[in-house]
Parts: structure tokens; sequence; C-alpha cells
């Protein structure tokens, strides 16, 4: 018997919003009735078929929060293995023009103070996204 490794996996690209407002960052609590129920995220989703990782992104916020996102600049990319797929996470640091969000999936949303981020319950693949944040804000300071 010869026996064959067949290696296929989904890669899910995410494109997620690291939205600063007057020194703060947003964090979305994932709804309980999705997966990761009520760990926290930065908003984002799933790309669709044909859209850049910009327009997933921009997309995916008004669909979310009802408003629409301005990218100032572009974290690492982060890729978590999670057996039968890989997500990649696509993080995008951004500004909103209003904060009257109109939440259609979150439970909630909070701003933080960069420092406290770690204080939630974030996706493990978060945690690099938040680790990526850190070293932008230094190399910007
Ligand atoms: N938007 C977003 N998604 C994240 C983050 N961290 C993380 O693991 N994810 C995962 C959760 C989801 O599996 C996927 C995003 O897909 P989605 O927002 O369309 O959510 P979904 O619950 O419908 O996805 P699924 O897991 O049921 O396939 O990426 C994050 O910071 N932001």
């Amino acid at each position: 018997m010869i026996e064959v490794l067949v290696s296929e996996k989904l890669v899910v690209r995410v494109p997620c919003a690291v939205i600063e407002h007057n020194g703060k960052v947003l964090a979305g609590q994932r709804s309980a009735a999705l997966s990761f129920p009520l760990q926290w995220e930065f908003p984002g989703g799933k790309l669709e078929k044909g859209e850049t990782d910009e327009q997933a992104l921009f997309r995916e916020i008004m669909e979310e929060l009802n408003v629409a996102v301005q990218i100032i600049d572009k974290l690492p990319e982060t890729s978590k293995d999670q057996g039968w797929r890989e997500i990649v996470l696509v993080p995008f640091i951004c500004k909103v023009n209003t904060t009257d969000f109109i939440l259609t999936e979150h439970e909630q949303i909070l701003w933080l103070d960069p420092e406290d981020l770690p204080s939630l319950d974030w996706t493990e693949a978060d945690l690099n996204v938040i680790q990526n944040y850190y070293d932008y804000l230094t190399a910007k300071s």
C-alpha cells in the first residue's frame, strides 16, 4: 500500500480595521451566535469574490458599523492555522469621520487606550495584530 499525503487547506482572507479616534482604538465583541462567540476582534470580514482587500474592508465596515472608513496605513498580515482552514488577517489602520455607528453584528464595541487592548479576550489571531500595532506605534513615535 502506498501512502499519499494530500495537502489541501482553505485559506480565508479577512481584511479588518484597527480604527483610531482621539487616541483610542475600537474593539468589537463578536456576536454570541457567530464563531468565536463573544470574543473581541477588529471589525471586518471575509473577502468576497473579485474584491480587493480594501474594497472588502470598506464594505464590511459599512455593513457592520454603518460608517465609511478611511485607510491610513497597513499592518503586517497574520495567519492562524485552524486545522481545516487558515485565517489570514489583513489589518489596516483606519480613521472615521463620525463615531455615530449603527451596530448590526457586534454585541458591543469599546474604545480603548492602546495599552489596554490586551485586557480583552481577543481571538487568538488578533494577539499578533495587537503586537504588530504596538510595533507600529513605537516606530511612529
Ligand atoms: N473581522 C475579523 N475576523 C476575525 C478576527 N480575528 C479572527 O480570528 N477572525 C475570524 C473570525 C471569522 O472566522 C473570520 C471573519 O469572518 P466573518 O467576519 O465573515 O465572520 P463569520 O463568523 O461569518 O465567519 P465563520 O467563522 O463563520 O466562517 O475571521 C478579527 O480581528 N476581525
